[in-house]
């Protein structure tokens, strides 16, 4: 696609190129219906799956012209992408525009420099961001926050899909101006216009949306960045924002107990009898967050055990940790 055509589109898109490229983004099977956990945690309908554009290079490029079209600005000394997704995005609109590029990573290396920002940069450079979905903004502001850190001005982003939840508005709160391809209403409409969608699940799309536009942001981890090096913070993270910590479902099962019964207390059964297990895991279970049990120390062990600890784990909401140790080093 042309730039020049790709610069005559704005309201309407009189030229199309937003419909056709929305159009190839679904025969490829980027916009996914179905149940979906989100990175927050939410269950969603729909699910907008950009990544997989990497196996598509001229759609790639569409997607890249359209976004850099969409800039909120001019004059960018760099370009940023948010990863991962961002990040082939960035590239070729990069090397297309001839603007050099900085890699923020998610995490920082052990090893060799361990930068969390990749590549050549001067104080007050002024920095466009480039993400894929915007859903709360979370993503896009910890990225901003790292760049900020280093002196760089960053004030704007584009984004593919805007998914109406929220984040534009958490985004501009933080002084950041975000500007997007699509909407998720937006694009519902061209899928349904085309075909491709019915009215059922437009409407419930539409309706999901409408119904979880206060999303708030929700830093992963409380960091800062001295050179390019993050430091973690976890300590003084509450737990509800360490939920979104990590990619692990037990990991965030055991935060969301914590946050919500608002403890961190496990307790180590080392009882001899399923009467005296059962008995205690009733008594402190409203308390715990975790039970560690040692079966093999049970004289009378049986599923009755299990199928009762499974009840009052269910109960009262804690995790069951069996600690039986091949081999005890201690
Ligand atoms: O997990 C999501 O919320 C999500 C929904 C979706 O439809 N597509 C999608 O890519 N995402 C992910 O959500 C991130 C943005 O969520 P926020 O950080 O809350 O704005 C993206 O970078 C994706 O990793």
């Amino acid at each position: 696609m042309a730039e020049t055509q790709v610069q005559q589109m704005g309201v309407g898109d009189p030229t199309g190129a937003i419909q056709q490229c929305i159009l190839s983004l679904h025969n490829i099977g980027v916009v996914k219906f179905g149940r979906f956990t989100l990175k927050s945690g939410m269950q969603s309908p729909v699910y907008f799956d950009l990544r997989l554009i990497v196996s598509y290079p001229k759609l790639m490029e569409t997607v890249s012209e359209l976004m850099w079209a969409a800039r909120p600005g001019t004059d960018y000394d760099l370009v940023c992408g948010v990863a991962y997704t961002g990040l082939p995005i960035a590239t070729v609109i990069s090397t297309k525009q001839n603007v050099p590029m900085l890699i923020r990573r998610k995490e920082t290396k052990g090893y060799g420099t361990k930068k969390l920002v990749e590549g050549s940069y001067q104080g007050n450079q002024k920095c466009l961001m480039i993400e894929d979905v915007i859903v709360s903004g979370s993503s896009v502001y910890e990225s901003v926050e790292t760049l900020r850190d280093l002196k760089l001005d960053v004030k704007d982003a584009v984004v593919f899909l805007d998914r109406e939840q929220g984040g534009t508005a958490n985004l501009k709160a933080m002084d950041i101006n975000i500007v997007s391809v699509v909407t998720m209403t937006e694009m519902m409409s061209i899928l349904l216009k085309h075909g491709c969608i019915d009215q059922v699940t437009h409407d419930s799309v539409l309706e999901f949306v409408s119904s979880h536009r206060d999303t708030s942001i929700v830093t992963k981890e409380k960091t800062s960045c001295k050179n390019g090096i993050q430091v973690m913070d976890r300590k003084n993270c509450s737990f509800e924002s360490r939920i979104t910590t990590t990619n692990h479902p037990l990991t965030r099962k055991l935060f969301e107990i914590m946050a919500n019964k608002k403890t961190n207390l496990c307790v180590a059964a080392d009882v001899t009898t399923t009467e005296e297990l059962v008995s205690l895991a009733d008594k402190v279970g409203p308390h715990i967050c975790l039970l560690k049990t040692h079966i093999d120390i049970l004289t009378n062990f049986s599923q009755d055990t299990i199928d009762k600890l499974r009840d009052l784990a269910a109960k009262h909401n804690f995790l069951l940790f069996e600690d039986r140790c091949v081999t005890d080093k201690a």
